[in-house]
């Protein structure tokens, strides 16, 4: 019996994490609705930290070392129709890249609690 894929391996690994990250600062990037969030930030920064936590919260060999979703969304006054758009783009980066219905659903699962440290600070 194969064992089963872990949700890292699903995603694709290192490759698979990069292409959907890059997937999805191309979106960010083309929605006027988000963009602005992002007009002071340090993109490759961004990109590097944001590919470490899919890495680590998905189960890979990565150690986040960015700061906390409190502390690096206090000052953004973020909303819910932020959220969803966001968590659109990276749905539809998923896509893109394949990742099956299951493994999509299983990240989605991983993020969601992160919510309250995002919204309305
Ligand atoms: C579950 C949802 C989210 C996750 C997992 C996430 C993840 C991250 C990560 C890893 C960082 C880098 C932290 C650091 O700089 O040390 C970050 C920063 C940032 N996030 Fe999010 N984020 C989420 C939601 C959002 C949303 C909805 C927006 C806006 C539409 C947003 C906008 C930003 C911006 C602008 C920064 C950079 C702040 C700065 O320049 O210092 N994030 N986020």
């Amino acid at each position: 019996q194969t064992p089963k894929p872990s949700l890292y391996q699903q995603l694709g690994e290192e490759a698979g994490i990069t292409a959907i990250t890059d997937h999805l600062l191309h979106q960010i990037e083309h929605d006027p609705l988000i963009v602005h969030h992002f007009r002071d930030t340090d993109i490759p920064r961004f990109r590097r930290l944001l590919m470490e936590q899919l890495c680590e919260l998905s189960g890979g060999p990565c150690v986040y070392s960015g700061a906390t979703m409190e502390e690096s969304h206090t000052g953004l006054n973020l909303n819910t129709r932020d959220f969803d758009r966001l968590v659109n783009h990276l749905i539809s980066a998923m896509q893109q890249q394949g990742i099956p219905y299951g493994a999509q659903n299983q990240l989605l699962a991983l993020l969601a609690p992160m919510y309250p440290e995002v919204i309305g600070r």
